[in-house]
Formats: structure tokens, sequence, C-alpha cells
């Protein structure tokens, strides 16, 4: 299998090679994965016995003379630690007896962006600086990485490379020296049996960490705050779970090594390796290689899918003469011995097939550690039990094995989770014991993963050295799709009924849908994001799913698979042309189709590769790519010409509305807002029609069909809401919530017109856009200078928007004579603090959920923000669902209609 790696700035270490060598012997490229890398030279850390001198001393934080450095108000502010000599280093290792597992930390660049539009929101909402938490997490992104420990030197060059060794200061200050000092956390026997070479070679100390304090601290981190860490697999289904904190505890961790330890957690920091095996991985990997000459351990676990254990197990049947022992429930499949069938005297190892003895193993060890892990699970009264370690590399036949005797044993009482990122938790525990690093207390909501370029194959390999930049990425992509033509092709599967059912009570996993590696997960870089929070209008955070169309269906994965691939060309051909159409914006456009077709074609590979998966998700995906590839606004130039064509036909509409009756004037913003949501240029449906007339004349056409009822009308209610019925005039929403869309026609002609009524009526209103951009969707810097535009030609914008500070740079000179507006209610524009367009709201930024506080209307508009997510979504206030349906598929589906029917869909607070 061709190998991309987990890390986004790592390559596959022969084609790396192949770079360097200038392109010979590139038949070598696909299909050999290496394990690990063979660095170049200037990667490699300095042979033993040179460069730095040993120090003993061990250091510790000096917390002395502490101080919060800004802001006492401030929820997490920055604490200085001025008497805090040795650097700490954000690396964290876990030196197992068969895997070094490596946990480290790389600073986000500092990119807040003090733009005055964020100082003046900021002012109006209250909010001081966001919620910065303590030293010296400012923001960054923690990545996972493996190396087989036979290879340490391996790891040992990799470190070196990147600069983990050093502190987090001297990395960022190249001018510093290597503090000595420096001290790594390390757990596992490793971190005692290696000590003297990081010294040696790195000069750095290892600080040890007791190993089942980091399998716990590990575990209980991922458990509390990656979403949908764990999962269950039976019978071939992953399904992700989402546990409660609260119900958490107790649990039994079982961790598959090398070796096997049970441990009971009761707590954070509270538990007790209770029972352990020496039956696990290593016997798996040692044994499967004596007896089948196997050179990698994938290799034998891959073996095992074409593997029939029948041939050397001892099955009931061979003893019962083909029957059933129905008495005590055993079938004539089930196991009765594992490798029994090998006492015959008339065959040797010769005479069995490799494949079955890595089955027939792998199905002994794995049965076996769920038994044991069973009788403790009973013993202690325990319900749950997740498995961890890198044995189970997210095989699908381990798995099912082991929830089958889970399961089975305990009549379905018990219950065997797995965890994505299994084999990284000592590494991670360890990482968690640096103090003050303030992680410990990170949320999920503060946790984004991605899935850089790289991450298409399995998770946390090492193939290569660290790509240096963007240009190193974009060879390994081309070399990569070179000889790469597989990864866009969906892997073969194995015949079915060649995995070996007959066996004990069979997990039945069908041969069918076992591939090659294909369940191995792939672990993503975590970024983190200290200043996202929770969207505090949601009613209930807990049950809200952002995804309206769940992708783990496999028929509607395929259909957007084949939605999005269609698409490609047109977005590689917008992204390049955005960025002058130059050779090089050409050669990086490459290499982002490149490099998202890989993404979609390891998604239809194993849906569940990168967690769980929605449409929102894959959306995303794409505008990450975009911008790994350093395509910053594909729609730049498509947004900016529909932004001046609305622009200039916007006083006559505003003329227009300003003639007609309230009622008459509601209905026709509403329609407006539906109608020139037709602007849509991730849709393929409208990119066609763009190419049929002019902006103006295509939204003209668009409101000319608005015709009611839509297929989701409930207008009349929201009408009533806004104006009443009969003498009855209810008050005017305190504070609304503009979620808007695309760029042009839709803001421009839909939203402000409709944010101007609301204004008009006292309603304090607030734009949210998107942080960065995506697709053709408007962003949060651009808004202030269309408001501006906009308020050229409108009283009522122009008050509104210089009571919330939006005109301070562009209406300098035209706004003599209205200085002062305090009584004007204010309009604002906040960043949503996404890249998307679709919305998770569990994830904002912390400036939107400052202006929730005080809102009671929130309004979601378009298919992206209102239909694929938060159609389902309640709020504890009332909402409005805004959007004009642009996919034929999707209309049936959500409301029974087609292709450019509306939906206007009010929910008010009960
Ligand atoms: N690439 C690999 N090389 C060696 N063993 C692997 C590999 N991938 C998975 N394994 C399995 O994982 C086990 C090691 O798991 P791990 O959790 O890293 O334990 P340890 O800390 O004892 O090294 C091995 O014994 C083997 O069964
Ligand atoms: C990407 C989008 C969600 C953007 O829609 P919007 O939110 O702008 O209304 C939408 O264009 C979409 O779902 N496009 C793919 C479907 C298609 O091309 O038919
Ligand atoms: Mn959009």
């Amino acid at each position: 299998m061709a190998g991309l790696t987990e890390d986004p700035e790592l390559g596959i270490n022969d084609i790396k090679e192949e770079t360097e060598r200038n392109n010979k012997h590139i038949d070598k490229v696909v299909g050999v994965v290496a394990e690990e890398s063979v660095l170049g030279e200037r990667d490699m850390a300095p042979p033993a016995g040179g460069l730095i001198h040993r120090s003993s001393s061990r250091p510790q934080l000096d917390l002395s003379k502490a101080a919060i450095q800004g802001n006492f108000e401030e929820r997490n502010p920055t604490i200085l630690l001025p008497n805090q000599s040795d650097d700490i280093s954000h690396l964290a290792l876990d030196i197992g007896g068969s895997l070094i597992k490596l946990v480290y930390f790389s600073r986000h660049e500092d990119q807040s962006i003090n733009d005055k539009r964020k100082k003046t929101v900021k002012e109006r909402l209250g909010i001081s600086n966001g919620n910065r938490r303590s030293y010296p997490i400012l923001g960054g992104r923690l990545h996972f990485v493996k190396f087989e420990t036979s290879k340490i030197n391996h790891c040992l060059d990799f470190i070196y490379s990147k600069q983990l060794h050093r502190g987090m200061d001297a990395r960022w200050n190249s001018e510093l020296p290597a503090n000595e000092n420096t001290v790594i956390k390390a757990t596992g026997g490793g971190a005692y049996k290696f000590a003297d070479l990081f010294k040696e070679r790195l000069g750095v100390s290892l600080d040890k960490e007791d190993e089942m304090n980091c399998l716990v601290a590990g575990a209980n981190f991922l458990l509390k705050a990656i979403r949908h860490e764990a999962f269950t697999h039976m019978e071939g289904q992953k399904e992700f779970v989402q546990i409660d904190h609260n119900e958490l505890f107790p649990y039994l961790l079982v961790n598959i090594g090398s070796g096997v330890s049970m441990i009971k957690v009761d707590g954070d920091g509270k538990f007790q390796r209770v029972s352990g095996t020496n039956v696990g991985g290593g016997t798996y990997w040692g044994l499967g290689r004596l007896l089948t000459k196997c050179k990698s351990f994938d290799d034998l676990l891959e073996l095992s899918q074409r593997g029939n254990n029948g041939t050397i197990d001892m099955l009931v049947g061979d003893i019962y003469g083909g029957m059933d022992y129905s008495k005590i429930g055993l079938s004539a499949s089930t196991i009765a011995s594992s490798f029994g069938k090998a006492i015959s005297d008339n065959k040797e190892l010769e005479d069995y097939r490799p494949e079955d003895i890595s089955l027939s193993l792998l199905r002994m060890i794995s049965y076996n550690i769920g038994q044991i892990s069973y009788l403790n699970a009973l013993l202690f009264g325990i319900k749950r039990i997740f498995f961890g370690g890198f044995f189970i590399r997210g095989h699908a036949y381990t798995m099912d094995t082991i929830s089958f005797a889970v399961h089975f044993w305990s009549k379905g009482e018990a219950q065997a989770m797995f965890l994505r990122h299994e084999g990284f938790l000592g590494a991670l525990g360890a990482f968690m014991s640096y103090e003050k690093h303030g992680l410990d207390d990170l949320m999920a909501h503060q946790l984004v993963e991605r899935f850089p370029m790289g991450a298409p194959y399995t998770g946390g390999k090492i193939h290569g050295p660290p790509l240096g930049d963007l240009n190193e990425k974009i060879s390994w992509m081309e070399k990569f799709l070179q000889k790469g033509t597989e990864i866009t092709a969906p892997v073969p599967m194995a015949p079915p009924g060649t995995t070996g059912l007959g066996g004990f009570e069979v997990p039945s996993s069908k041969g069918g849908i076992l591939r090659s590696d294909a369940s191995a997960l792939n672990v993503g870089v975590l970024h983190l994001v200290p200043s996202l929070e929770v969207f505090p209008l949601l009613a209930d955070p807990k049950t809200y799913e952002p995804n309206t169309i769940d992708l783990s269906d496999h028929s509607e994965f395929e259909y957007w698979f084949t939605v999005l691939s269609e698409h490609l060309q047109d977005l590689v051909d917008k992204a390049v042309a955005s960025e002058g159409g130059t050779d090089d914006a050409k050669r990086r456009g490459d290499a982002f189709a490149r490099a998202f077709s890989a993404h979609l074609a390891r998604l239809l590979e194993e849906p569940a590769a990168y967690g769980k998966l929605g449409l929102a998700n894959l959306l995303e995906l794409r505008e990450e790519c975009l911008r790994e590839f350093q395509f910053v606004d594909a729609y730049r130039s498509i947004k900016q010409r529909e932004n001046e064509a609305s622009l200039a036909v916007l006083p006559d509409l505003l003329i227009e509305l300003d003639s007609m009756s309230e009622e008459t004037r509601l209905l026709t913003l509403i329609e407006g807002v539906l109608a020139a949501n037709i602007f849509d240029w991730g849709a393929r449906a409208c990119v066609d029609l763009y190419h049929k007339g002019t902006i103006i004349e295509i939204y003209r056409m668009s409101r000319n069909k608005m015709q009611r009822p839509w297929r989701v009308d409930d207008f009349d209610v929201f009408k009533e809401r806004m104006l009443g019925s009969g003498d009855k005039k209810p008050p005017p929403h305190r504070r609304a919530l503009l979620f808007v869309d695309n760029a042009g026609a839709d803001v421009v002609l839909g939203m402000l017109p409709l944010a101007r009524e609301l204004l008009r009526r006292g309603t304090e209103v607030v734009l949210v856009a998107n942080s960065l951009p995506a697709l053709n969707d408007v962003t949060a810097m651009e808004l202030p200078e269309i408001v501006a535009e906009a308020a050229k030609h409108c009283d009522i914008l122009r008050r509104a928007a210089e009571a919330g500070g939006l005109l301070v740079d562009a209406m300098i000179n035209t706004l003599d004579g209205y200085k002062e507006n305090s009584s004007s209610v204010p309009l604002m524009v906040v960043e949503n603090g996404c890249g998307s367009p679709c919305i998770d709201l569990r994830q904002v930024s912390s400036e939107l959920a400052a202006a929730a506080k005080d809102a009671d209307l929130i309004i979601l508009e378009g298919m992206g923000r209102a239909l694929h997510t938060n159609f389902n979504a309640q709020f504890k206030c009332d909402a409005l669902k805004l959007a004009m349906v642009k996919n034929q598929r999707l209309a049936e589906k959500l409301i029974n209609g087609n292709i450019y029917d509306c939906v206007c869909r009010y929910e008010p607070l009960r």
C-alpha cells in the first residue's frame, strides 16, 4: 500500500530520497512502507559520545515570584515564571518493549490580529481578552508519532531534526543555546534503559514517570477531552460512543502492548493494577515472526486476513465427528484447542500455511485477553472495559474477537470499547505530567483534530524525514502521485469467506469487509484553541449533533464523495486563479487536488478512519486542505465582483422596500434572503446557472420564482412574533444574531436589508461571519467594508454601524455631522471561530459566545449552516432557519421536495 504518513511534516522515506537523488529508481516508491525514517544527514543527531556534556541535576519548575502577566480579571491569565531557568520541553516519550511513542507540542504562530473591529466589539460586549490559558499554552498542536524501539536511533534523529529536545524557548529562538538542563518526561521501561543514550546523543535528561500512572492519566484525558475517542466494534461495525464525564468511573483499562496490564480505574490518579498477562502483543508478533517468517508486524496481521484457522486449530467438530456439542452450547466450529491440530504426527511447520498460523495465533491471543479482561471486570463489578495498546492496531478482526469474548462470557453485561489513540496512552500521560502547561483541564471544545496531508494512511507512523517547507510537501505529493495511482482506487478486498470464519463462537466479521490495513485508524494532529467555547444558546450541548447528514451510512458517503470529486477541478481552477495563475499556484493546486483526493479515497475505504464523520467534517476538510497548500481565499475575486454588483443595486432595493407596508416588507425581506441564497459557488447546480446570466438577472429570476408556501414555511408564525396580530404589538427582540452565509447578493441584498429592518424595529443586530474564508462565504474581516459601503446609502445602517463601532476606518470622511448616535441600536460584526461552510456550535469564538449572552433571536442562513448543520438544533431562544436547497438529493431527503425549494423554519422559544 502506498504510504502517506500521519504527520503533516513527514514524508515517505523512499520518496524523500528520490527527490534528493533526482528521480532515479522511482519504481521503489510505492508499495514500500518502511516503519521508520532513514534520515538525511542534515537531520542526524550527533553520534554517541558527542556534543553536549552531562548534567546530573534534575530540574524542577521554580515557581518563586510567579506573577500573573496582564489583566487579573482574565479567566486564564498568562503566568510568568521569572525564576524558572530550566527550559521545559514539550515532548514526552513512552519507550516500550516494542515501540517508542512520542507526543509533542508545537506552538501556533501568534495569529491574533488585533484589528479595530475586534477591539470595538470586545469593548461593546464587555470581553477582555478571550480566555487564554496559563503558561505556556497559548494555542498549538499536539502531534503523535511512533518508532520501533529497536530502531531508537531513528527516533533520536527525528527528535534532533525537529529540535524537540530543546526547550520551548530555545526552539523558538535559534540564537539561544540548547539548555543543558532540559528534561524530557518519559515513561515505559526504555526511560530507564535508554536514559544514558538520550543524555549522550541529545544532552537531555529523561524524567521518569510511572507507567501505570501515565496510562491512566492518558486514558482519562482522552476520554474526557476528545469527543468520540471511544468506540465499540462488533461484527465489523464501529460505533463511536460519547461517555458522560460523570459516568466514566469505574472502568477497566486493558493495555495490550508487548505484555498486558489490567488496571481498575476509579478516578483521576485513582487506580489499581489488578491483573495482567504475559501473553500479549509481543507474543503474537514474536511467535508469529518465528512461525511465519514475516518481516513486519503489519505483514503478519495482513497474512491473518487471508487465513483459515480451521486447518490448525482443533475445533469442537473435529472432536465430535462434525457435530455440535450443543448441551454446553458449543457449535462444531468452536475452537476447542488453539493450535490443537498441530499435534498431528505427519505435518511439520512447512505444511501449514503462514496465513492460517497467523490467524490462529491472533484469535488465540485476542480471545484470551478478552476472556481474562472479562473475568477481572466480573471480579470487580465493572461494566466497561477500554482496550488500548498498539497490539490492537485498529484492526477489525482483533477488536471483533475481543468484543466477542467479552460479550459472550459476560452474556452482554460488560462492554468492550476501543480508543482511537490506542497506543499513545502512556506517552500522553507522560506529557500531561509536565506541570503548569494547563493542558489537563482542556475541554473537548478546545481541541480540533485535523488531518493534514499525510493523514490518509495509518496513524502515527514515521515514514521519512520531516518535510521542511511547502515546497517539499508539494514535491512529496507529486512523487506520491506519480506512483500512487492506487490511492484513488478503492482498496481491493479479500475474497469473501477466506478469513477463517470457522472457529470459536464466531465474531462475524465477514471476510469480504476485512481489508488490508483498512481499519487501522488515523490519528490526526490535535489543534488546541483555548479561545473556543460552546455556543451558550444551545438548548442542550450534550445532545447537540451538528451534522444533519451522517456519513457512516455508506450510500450517503458515496454520494457526497462523488459530488466533491466532481467539484474538485472547478475548485482547483478557482484557487489557482485566485493566486494569479502562476506556475507555482498551479503546482500547489495540483498538490491540493491530490491530497484532497487521497483523503476522500482513504475515507471511502474506511469511513471511520478519522473518527466520527459528518458532511460538515468533509466540507471543512476540503477548506483545511486548501489552506495547507496556502490557498488563502480561492473565491476572493468572485466575492469582490459580486459584492460590487450587489452594492450597486442595493439603493434601489431599499427604496422599493421602504415603499411597502410593514407586512409586505417583512415577507419581501424573507423572500429576498431565500432568493439571494442561490449565490453559492459550492453547489454544482448553481455554478452551472451562473453561466446563464448576470448576477442581477439571476437574483431577479430567483426572486420572481419565490412562491409560497415554501416547502417549509413558518413565515406566518414568525410574522406574528414580529408584527403581532390585531392591536397587539409585541416588543422587539433585544438582540439578534444573524449567521450570514455567502458574499455578494446573499449578504448585500438578502441579509443586510433584513438586518436593517430589525435595527429599525429597535433590535440590536450582530452579524456573525466566518473567521476564515470558505468557498464564497463572506468573512468577518470583509463585512465592515461591505456594511460601510451600504451605509453610504442608508441612514439606518449608518447610524447603527457607527453605534456598533463598525465605521471607524471606512467612514472617516463621510461622517461629518453624524458623530454621536447614542440613540441608535448598534450593528456589530463578530467572527464565528470557523473556516467552513458549516458550523459546529460546540466550538465557536469567545467573541460570538459573548455576543450570544444577550441575544433572544438567532437567524441561521444558508444550506451549510441551517441545513447540513443545525437543521435539528434546538436553542434557548427564538430561532429562524432560512435556506434555499441547492441540491436535489438533499431536498428529497430532508424536506421531501426539490432543488431550489426553500426552507423558512421558525422555532420560537416555548
Ligand atoms: N509496527 C509495529 N512493530 C512492532 N509491533 C507492533 C507494530 N504495530 C503494532 N505492534 C504491536 O504492538 C505491540 C506493542 O504495543 P505498545 O502499546 O507499543 O507496547 P510497548 O509499550 O510494550 O511497546 C507489539 O508487541 C505488537 O504486537
Ligand atoms: C457547500 C454548501 C453547503 C454551501 O452552501 P451555502 O451554505 O452557501 O448555502 C453547498 O454548496 C453544498 O452543499 N454543495 C454541495 C452540493 C452540490 O454541489 O450539489
Ligand atoms: Mn456558503
